[in-house]
């Protein structure tokens, strides 16, 4: 273990920002570089001064930063300009910052083709750019864009790049995998080389994801030598991806033994900085994201649970806590009697492992899972029938009947709408109680009428809304194809904050909504530990009046 520092350069703000459909305003650039202060990050790149109004609106209102440096982010100067003389690089050396990063050409052929320079008026551009750069601001950076390229088509040239920007004061040299092309191999082997005539400890690293490898290739670099990082938080970047923060931090720190600005207590954050991101960019987090993602320490096959379950260094490479995730043991057909005591356990159900109802209950969750169900995202469901089979869960109501009418026709504006109208019949503790209700689609208006009927008699039913609905088209269990069964999941909250989900499954869409709707209710007003003989008596006082 190294014990030597890494310094970490967030460029989620700009790099991150030329990610397709993210579209960052100034203000959640700063809540995002205030998060990324917290966790310890050493260099937040803002954006590009003068590129656009975000950027401008972000640079002219900087959030207050308690330890990281915020950088602004530029090319060199234009060919026929002096560096003094640029408006584009003077709009990103006003910037109120201290450090700034300037990218440009170190492959011949994006000189004379991108640029449509000579190789000689290519270097003086990075060298007068850096060199004024560095007289006018604490730390100047250089981002070598296409280095890896450049250097295996023409690696003098691209090392008389490198050089100029490192002799013109420099205090970082990044050497930029731009085209993600590069495989670990090389970027150690090219990185040896450059280390051999700028000192490792100025030179970075900025590597894409377009062969998978952006994690593996920056971590190639620090072998070699280098001494910084950039990356953003989630993998966020350019096509697919930069280095992905969120999974370097902790390799570096507990795998390679390298410090870093955060400290223990901040990687123990690391799992909620990851999904808060996702939340600000309203997008689902990913599950299998290494170290964070919500399956990272999800035990599914029964051999891994029953270890787990004996020692969790059996089949866990470190603790969640490290990283502030946490451990979950899954119920599915993968799964032995292991994981069903341990995930009843997670639920507060404690049973005794030789109670004989176990073995029932494991065979019916997988004979369910058979026929198209999946408690993996469903844990209410999978609750209710755990109870249900150990005799816990009251009938609170029963389904008498329920019909859905589609009608598609011309309103009075002459506007071809749909409506659906539901009716549902129920019973609770005997007495028949009915509602109707209409939707733009069938299975709102069983969902509204459903709702509406419990509600007459159970009061927290009230407060409950239905947040997703999914719907998954399968084939049948046997296997021809001809009859499809519909899964259906719903994921109900209420006014509490309280979220969860349950499933359903039928050949009929209708019929599997209605289950899970139906699992969703029942699962609130167990929770709420509700009296079906109170509700009976007041649906038996209502159906008087
Ligand atoms: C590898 C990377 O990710 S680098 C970062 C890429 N990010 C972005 O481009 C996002 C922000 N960019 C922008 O908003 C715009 O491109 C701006 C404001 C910077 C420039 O806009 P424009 O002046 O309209 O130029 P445009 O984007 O069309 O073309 C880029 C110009 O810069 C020149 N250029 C490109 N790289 C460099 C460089 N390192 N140094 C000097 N000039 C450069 C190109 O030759 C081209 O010049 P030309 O207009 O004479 O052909
Ligand atoms: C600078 C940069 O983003 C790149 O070369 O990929």
């Amino acid at each position: 273990m190294s014990g030597e520092r890494i310094y970490l350069y967030d460029s989620t703000l700009r790099d991150g920002a030329q990610t397709r459909g993210v579209d960052f305003t100034a203000a959640d650039k700063a809540a995002i570089a205030r998060e990324l202060d917290r966790l310890g990050i050493d260099y937040i790149e803002g954006g590009w001064p003068g590129a656009n109004q975000t950027d401008d609106a972000f640079f002219g209102d900087l959030p207050r930063m308690q330890r990281a440096r915020i950088s602004a982010f530029g090319m060199t100067r234009r060919s026929g300009r002096s560096a003094e003389n640029d408006p584009g690089l003077s709009a990103v050396l006003n910037a109120p910052v201290q450090a700034v990063c300037l990218v440009g050409k170190s492959w011949d052929f994006q000189a004379t083709v991108a640029l449509g320079v000579d190789l000689d008026e290519n270097l003086r551009m990075v060298s007068d750019s850096i060199g004024h750069a560095a007289r006018v601001k604490a730390e100047a950076m250089f981002d070598a864009e296409h280095f890896f390229d450049g250097y295996k088509a023409n690696p003098d040239y691209a090392l008389a790049c490198v050089k100029a920007a490192y002799q013109a004061g420099a205090r970082w040299v990044v050497l930029c995998d731009t085209n993600g092309g590069t495989l670990p191999h090389e970027i150690e082997e090219i990185v040896s080389h450059v280390a051999t005539i700028v000192p490792g400890d100025r030179l970075g690293i900025h590597c894409h994801d377009d062969t998978g490898n952006a994690v593996a290739n920056s971590l190639a670099a620090v072998r070699a030598g280098v001494r910084q990082i950039q990356g953003t938080l989630n993998g966020l970047g350019e096509r697919c991806g930069n280095a992905n923060l969120v999974t370097l931090l902790p390799t570096l720190m507990l795998k390679m033994g390298y410090t870093t600005g955060v400290d223990e207590a901040g990687l123990a954050h690391l799992t909620s900085v990851s999904r808060a991101f996702d939340e600000r960019m309203n997008r689902a987090p990913n599950i299998h994201a290494p170290y964070v993602g919500a399956a990272a320490f999800a035990h599914k096959g029964g051999l891994h649970a029953s270890a787990v379950l004996k020692d969790p260094r059996a089949y866990e490479h470190i603790r969640p806590e490290q990283v502030g995730n946490q451990r979950h043991v899954l119920v599915s057909d993968q799964a032995g009697r292991a994981n069903l005591l341990a995930r009843l356990a997670e639920i507060g159900i404690e049973v005794d492992p030789s109670d004989p109802r176990l073995p029932t209950l494991l065979e019916q969750v997988k004979a369910n899972e058979h026929m198209g169900y999946a408690y993996d995202g469903a844990e209410a469901s999978l609750e209710l029938l755990a109870r249900r089979a150990l005799g816990e869960v009251p009938e609170y109501f029963r389904l008498l009947s329920f019909r859905v009418i589609d009608e598609r026709r011309y309103n009075a504006r002459g506007e071809l709408v749909t409506l659906s109208e539901a009716t549902i019949k129920i019973s609770v503790g005997g007495v028949p109680v009915m509602a109707v209700a209409e939707g733009n689609g069938p299975v709102n208006a069983l969902d509204t009428a459903l709702r509406r009927a419990i509600a007459q008699t159970y009061q927290p039913v009230r407060d409950m809304r239905l947040v997703d609905y999914k719907v998954r088209i399968m084939s049948a269990p046997d296997g021809t194809g001809t009859d499809a069964v519909t899964r259906v999941v719903i994921e109900s909250a209420d006014t509490a904050g309280d979220h969860w989900s349950t499933v359903g499954v039928s050949a009929n869409v209708v019929n599997a909504s209605y289950e899970a709707l139906a699992d969703g209710i029942t699962w609130r007003l167990y929770r709420a530990g509700v009296s079906v003989q109170a509700a009976a008596e007041v649906a038996a006082a209502n159906s008087v009046a």
